[in-house]
């Protein structure tokens, strides 16, 4: 599996041709996400067998895959909240040790995510204060990163007097103040009800496609997989030698902006619908 560093959908053979001098180059062509045969044992069991992904400059991955099979510990592996027990994984070239501003993690859990005594502005605060950003350069990062989500108007507010969906919100915008490299996003939308959760998926697509941020997202709906991803990775429970975790890697060739209703009759839509759908435990 080759992620490809400029977020294109070229074929990955393409990756080992020189560049020509007068195609765009990115600063740094390295991918920001890089799983080298990852391995991760927890409680004396194989949660993932040895996992190989690149996820390069501005691409949206989706992991799925039945519960339990490790989506979760991959994303953390990602974060280093979790060290694996072999191979290798690389932020931005780095071995991860631990976490990092450039990478920021977005919990399905806002209620718990957010300090319920601090406002929605002191919440994102809170990111900028831990980077040590002057308090001077503050207020308007905070404002920026508000306008972003559309929660400017909600700054001085506490998340408890916030619609799920505003407080979910309030998350992403601290996790952008920080200015990260890689967003980590893990069933962020899990909790909220079915039309706050699309407008957020649109809220999202636009500012990652705005943005250039790189996301690795985990979900439990394969409808949110593709209509988001750039590229969908499913996951096996109880890996084996012959069946490893990485069950399936398939791109999802279809240009963005994205629409809830035109996206999901697109012909790829439905077809990837269908290749995909056994591997979240459907028979
Ligand atoms: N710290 C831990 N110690 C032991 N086992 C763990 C630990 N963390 C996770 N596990 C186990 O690892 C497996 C994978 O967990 P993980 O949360 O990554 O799965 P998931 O695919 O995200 O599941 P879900 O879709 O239900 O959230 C589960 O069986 C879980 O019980």
């Amino acid at each position: 599996m080759v992620g490809r560093p400029d977020g294109g959908t070229e074929a990955s053979e393409d990756e080992a041709q020189p560049r020509q001098p007068d195609r765009q180059v990115k600063a740094d062509p390295s991918p920001v996400l890089s799983f080298d045969g990852v391995a991760i044992h927890l409680g004396g069991r194989e949660i993932l067998s040895p996992t190989s992904v690149q996820v390069g400059q501005g691409e949206f991955v989706c992991i799925i895959g039945p519960s339990g099979c490790g989506k979760t510990t991959l994303l953390r592996a990602a974060a280093g909240f979790v060290q694996p027990s072999g191979g290798e994984v690389r932020r931005l070239g780095q071995v991860v040790n631990g976490p990092s501003r450039e990478a920021a993690f977005v919990f399905q859990d806002y209620g718990r995510a957010l300090l319920p005594w601090r406002t929605v502005a002191g919440n994102v605060a809170l990111a900028l204060e831990a980077a040590g950003v002057p308090a001077a350069q503050r207020p308007e990062r905070i404002a920026r990163a508000l306008k972003t989500v559309n929660l400017s108007a909600h700054a001085d507010k506490f998340p408890l007097q916030l619609s799920g969906g505003m407080q979910q919100r309030a998350q992403i915008a601290r996790c952008l103040a920080q200015e990260p490299r890689l967003l980590m996003m893990d069933e962020p939308f899990g909790a909220l009800d079915a039309m706050t959760r699309e407008s957020l998926q649109d809220e999202v697509a636009r500012l990652v496609r705005e943005s250039g941020l790189t996301v690795l997202f985990v979900t439990h709906d394969l409808d949110e997989a593709i209509y988001l991803g750039d590229r969908v990775i499913a996951l096996r429970a109880n890996p084996t030698p012959e069946k490893p975790s990485v069950a399936a890697v398939v791109d999802v060739p279809i240009a963005h902006p994205r629409n809830q209703l035109e996206t999901k009759e697109h012909p790829e839509y439905l077809r990837l619908r269908r290749e995909l759908y056994h591997y979240l435990g459907h028979h």
